[in-house]
């Protein structure tokens, strides 16, 4: 029936890599980040990649679902992936009990296995049929460079905490040192901009929220747009606002302003999409969320609330394929695609670039974390950005090809770390003694 080829091996590999000192409503992020790539070789003699944060719990999934896929031809892939959607691999495998947390209600990791399935797949697909994933996404190949955004932090003081957060570089651009360094102040976040749209090329900006007083982070949005009068600058205070304090902060900021990402969340009563929906109506702003439509059922009550405007679709938990779906969804009813990220390596950086490029219409430039990685290459020839693009390569699949010693370098530092999960709580006590997470309450305001 068919010559397509079957997987022969699936290796689940945990890789860490170094981070800034970076704030957020949960903490502040720790010295290391950690992904899990999911490497699936097929009898072609190929093999496809996909990456997605790192849990132990999303490994254990992954390594439960290893023996089910070895021997599946990968032109199985949509049925595959919509199989592993279904299956409750926690009851299947005894040894999941120790990861209560897994599946049953966390759904988000389960997401996060498919999604590296999914892509992995992808790339073995693409690598079959000599087309680049973007091709085989929505309505194929839209674009070959796809925009992204400088995604900015309050950088806290690194020296005030014990652990081997990297000093910098100053033999580089100054980007590579800035990164590392305290960006509290207002003009310290410029600086940063500043020097990421020149190593970059950037058009658009992201600001991190939920840190300071919301005043303070409205004025460095000002600052930015001052800086930058074209670029489109937004704020995301990951719902840390109340809808009041919201409206007040943002009302008739349109001019600073292009959108507003999940300024406030649940309160008394009212879940966030309905707060968001008021919002939007208050203050006439568009808004983007990753925090209350990260599935089709939560994005259909998002919609019908007209809560929202831009639906930042992370394969990372939506798959590359229902994120695209979202993509043509958005220019079909008149929204706006973008996409959340987390820090990570150059393989999302593939995923995010192919995603983006199969999606019609407008999109609004991506969210990507890896200003803050780059340098740390797990591929041979990493996709670049620049002017403030990612531009696609001409080759099959991700067109990536893994480093294998970097690879093996990146598993043996996770394989070193005694806290394996991400927990921002953890560097924030050297910062703030006793420090304890409040989706409410700004980092610093304690
Ligand atoms: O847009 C967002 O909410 C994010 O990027 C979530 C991330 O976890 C961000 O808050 C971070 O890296 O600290
Ligand atoms: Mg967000």
């Amino acid at each position: 029936m068919s010559d397509s080829p079957v997987i022969t091996d699936v290796k689940v590999i945990p890789v860490t890599g170094y981070d800034s000192m970076l704030l957020n409503i949960a903490g502040a992020h720790s010295c290391f980040f950690s992904r899990v790539l999911l490497v699936i070789t097929d009898s072609a003699g190929h093999s496809g990649v996909g990456e997605i944060p790192a849990t132990q719990v999303v490994q254990k999934i992954l390594q439960n679902a290893a023996p089910y896929l070895i021997g599946q031809k990968i032109t199985r892939l949509n049925a595959l992936v919509a199989e592993l959607h279904q299956r409750d691999l926690r009851d299947e495998h005894p040894d999941m009990q120790p990861f209560p947390q897994a599946r049953a209600w966390d759904l988000e990791r389960h997401y996060n296995a498919v999604a590296a399935v999914e892509a992995a797949l992808l790339d073995l697909m693409g690598q079959f049929l000599n087309e680049p994933v973007a091709e085989l996404l929505g309505a194929g190949k839209q674009r070959d460079e796809v925009p992204v955004l400088g995604y900015l932090f309050y950088i806290a003081d690194r020296q005030r905490a014990d652990m081997p957060y990297q000093p910098g570089r100053q033999d580089q651009h100054p980007w590579y040192h800035l990164r590392h360094q305290q960006a509290m102040g207002i003009d310290e976040v410029v600086r940063l901009a500043e020097a990421a749209q020149d190593r970059y090329g950037f058009k658009d900006f992201k600001l991190k929220g939920g840190v300071q007083r919301g005043e303070t982070e409205i004025e460095t949005a000002i600052a930015l747009k001052k800086r930058f009068p074209e670029a489109r600058v937004t704020v995301d205070p990951n719902a840390s606002w109340s809808l009041d304090q919201a409206i007040t902060l943002c009302r008739g900021m349109g001019d600073v302003l292009s959108y507003v990402e999940d300024p406030c969340g649940a309160e008394n009563g009212y879940s966030g999409r309905e707060t968001l929906a008021e919002f939007k109506r208050a203050t006439g702003l568009p808004v983007a969320t990753n925090m209350i439509a990260n599935d089709w059922r939560q994005l259909n009550h998002a919609l019908q609330l007209n809560a929202i405007d831009i639906p930042l679709a992370d394969p990372h938990f939506w798959t590359m394929r229902s994120a695209a779906t979202i993509g043509q969804l958005c220019h079909e009813w008149r929204l706006t695609m973008g996409c959340h990220s987390n820090n990570h390596f150059d393989i999302s950086l593939a995923m995010l670039a192919h995603l983006g490029a199969s999606a019609p219409g407008d999109i609004t430039s991506f969210d990507t974390h890896w200003i803050w990685q780059d340098g740390q290459y797990l591929t041979k020839e990493p996709l670049q950005i620049r002017e403030g693009k990612i531009s696609l390569p001409d080759k099959p699949g991700f067109g990536i090809e893994l480093d294998w010693e970097k690879v093996e370098a990146a598993n043996r530092l996770y394989n070193s770390l005694p806290v394996k999960d991400r927990d921002d709580t953890v560097p924030m006590q050297y910062l703030i003694d006793g420090w304890q997470f409040n989706p409410k309450q700004a980092t610093l305001l304690r």
